[in-house]
């Protein structure tokens, strides 16, 4: 007798049960959704008096919703997403909406208002990090990491090392190697003596690929990737810049999923992440072991001058001192292994291309503005090429790039979560533009998203906000501080203790780049055809970027004319 042949008179036995599990099971369903229903009419009494949006699912994060279609009520992605951004808060005339989402049991309200954000970003007793949203759970794959720990003492942890990473050796190579890429590119794209870059946003992201390629992990990285056959070990480089352009895919899908699949694209971007993982590996043991023979022979290591080593570094040194007083009870400083691993693929390089695309867009577009430069620049280079020693005079170079930030905001959401019930400000206006300010009651748990694109073209905060002016970040010389005295609360970059560690790293990347192209040539729009209008150009120029993980910009070109 096998114990299949039991079957019918165990099930016989459990038959009698049946009836009391459909009721269990039919309870626990009635429960569910009853607290789904009072849960969902208490949110809606938190968000009266604010106009409001339904759905059904949330889709509001920015790699979803610009590849999903727009379903009324149940997936409204238009309800989340306009352009121009402010559109959203003009129709309603409020600068803080509220959302509603029924498999959500928390209120969610969206703001537009740059103060608003600025006391969101920076009241870190009342709002936290929304750590579990799935941006910041996915991209920690690679290891934990500073964008994705909660706020407190894991951040500062985190914070301590990579902040210490990012010192004037780290700015002076960044700058270096952005000039020797700008030649690199114009030698790859044949525009030396002049000439046309044909896809601006693929030769950006490019250039600052490169740069991080080299400043991040010590590598070279040649303008055209070196392929490998099919069953070959891939390159650092080759490895590295598949998970750079299939990066979304990489954080969404599980690994065992990429091996399982046959189709060729998918098992490509797994190999290329276990040999990326395998090399970022290598390279972190390498240096560890580099630093562990200069100490030996009693030599003094330098400054490290690639991101990866000056992490290792810190992790070496906060070893050392943990061995040095092991009873100590203070928290782990340094960085562990996978951590220094999940940092470095946090190295931000798409956000900076993006941004020098829209940014050769916009001169394209205002060639007084290209002058503007050309006269800083030759004031204070005089005939030498401009270099890191002019890096905080160059106050326009780097205008330039933040104003074409602000008009085409590149990360766009950020969220924080109601760490208690407070009191969120904003304002309405009527037909005649007459502004009424109010405060809204917002109920701990609740979500907060500061819309950056729609905070940077608040028309109530931002003069000519539709306007490309680039002086409206400038009120001095220096451009460090006058970037402090922006006309109001600059979103972009986040601001409180979880704004972007990158800023100043980006911004000479800014700086390098615009100097470097302006005191060489002159940058022009290029018609799709013979007379087509500036209104045209401009759109093709600039509204068809699309999101993606970050504001991606779409196919365009400009001409590069060589200065006499
Ligand atoms: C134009 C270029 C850039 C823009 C617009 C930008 C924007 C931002 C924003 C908005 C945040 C806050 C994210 C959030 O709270 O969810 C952020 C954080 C961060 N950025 Fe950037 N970023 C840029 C360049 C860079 C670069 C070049 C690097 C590194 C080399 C970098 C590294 C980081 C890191 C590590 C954080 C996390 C900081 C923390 O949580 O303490 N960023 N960035």
């Amino acid at each position: 007798m096998t114990w299949f042949h039991n079957i019918p008179a165990v099930f016989l036995e459990y038959q009698k049960y049946v009836p009391h599990l459909w009721g269990l099971g039919g309870g626990v369903l009635a429960y569910y959704l009853l607290s789904g229903l009072f849960s969902y009419l208490s949110i809606l009494r938190q968000v009266r008096g604010l106009p409001v949006k339904h759905s059904f699912f949330p889709s509001y994060e920015q790699g979803l919703r610009a590849r999903v279609p727009h379903i009324p009520y149940i997936l409204p992605i238009k309800d989340y997403y306009s352009r121009p951004e402010w559109d959203r808060f003009e129709k309603p005339r409020s600068d803080l909406l509220a959302y509603t989402c029924a498999t959500q049991h928390r209120a969610i309200y969206w703001t537009a208002n740059p103060y608003t954000a600025q006391h969101v970003f920076t009241k870190t007793s009342t709002f936290a990090k929304a750590e579990f949203m799935p941006r910041y759970t996915s991209s920690a794959k690679f290891g934990m990491q500073i964008i994705s720990v909660a706020d407190g003492a894991e951040h500062k942890r985190h914070k301590s090392v990579v902040r210490g990473c990012f010192g004037e050796e780290i700015f002076k190579k960044a700058w270096e190697e952005m000039d020797a890429t700008v030649d690199l590119m114009l030698e790859q794209e044949d525009m030396v003596n002049g000439g046309v870059m044909k896809d601006v946003g693929a030769s950006t992201i490019k250039v600052t690929y490169i740069v991080i390629g080299k400043v991040g992990f010590g590598h070279t990285i040649p303008w055209v990737t070196p392929r490998s056959k099919s069953g070959e070990k891939m390159s650092f480089v080759e490895s590295y810049e598949i998970i750079d352009r299939t990066v979304l895919y990489q954080f969404m899908l599980p690994g065992w999923l990429m091996r399982i699949i046959p189709t060729k694209e998918l098992r490509r971007m797994g190999q290329a992440q276990r040999e990326f993982i395998g090399y970022c590996y290598e390279m972190a043991r390498n240096k560890r072991a580099e630093l562990a023979t200069l100490k030996e022979a009693g030599e003094k290591s330098k400054p490290p001058t690639d991101l990866l080593g000056a992490m290792v570094h810190a992790q070496v040194v906060a070893e050392e001192e943990a061995r040095q007083s092991p009873e100590s009870s203070a928290p782990l400083v340094g960085l562990k292994e996978d951590e220094v691993i999940g940092n470095m693929c946090e190295a931000g390089h798409e956000t900076t291309g993006h941004t020098l695309a829209f940014t050769l867009a916009q001169l394209a577009l205002h060639p007084a503005w290209q002058d503007e430069c050309y006269k800083e620049i030759k004031e204070v280079c005089g005939d030498e090429a401009p270099s890191y020693r002019d890096v905080h005079k160059l106050a326009l170079c780097l205008a330039v790039g933040l104003e074409a930030m602000r008009l085409t905001d590149i990360v766009r959401q950020l969220f924080k979560v109601a760490k208690e019930d407070t009191m969120l400000p904003y304002t309405t206006w009527n037909e005649a533009g007459e502004v009424i300010n109010h405060e809204h009651l917002v109920k701990a748990g609740s979500l907060v998203y500061v819309d950056t694109p729609a905070s940077q073209l608040n028309p109530f905060h931002w003069t000519d906000a539709n306007t490309f002016n680039p002086r409206r970040h400038l009120s001095g010389d220096d451009a460090r501080a006058s970037l402090n005295n922006a006309q109001t609360p600059f979103v972009a970059f986040s601001m409180g203790p979880r704004q972007c560690i990158g800023r100043r790293f980006a911004e000479v990347e800014m700086i390098a780049f615009v100097a470097s192209v302006l005191s060489r040539y002159t940058i022009h729009p290029v018609p799709a055809y013979e007379g087509e209008s500036m209104q045209s150009i401009k759109a093709r120029m600039l509204d068809s970027a699309v999101e993606d993980l970050t504001m991606t910009p779409g196919l365009f070109s400009v001409r590069f004319e060589k200065r006499v």
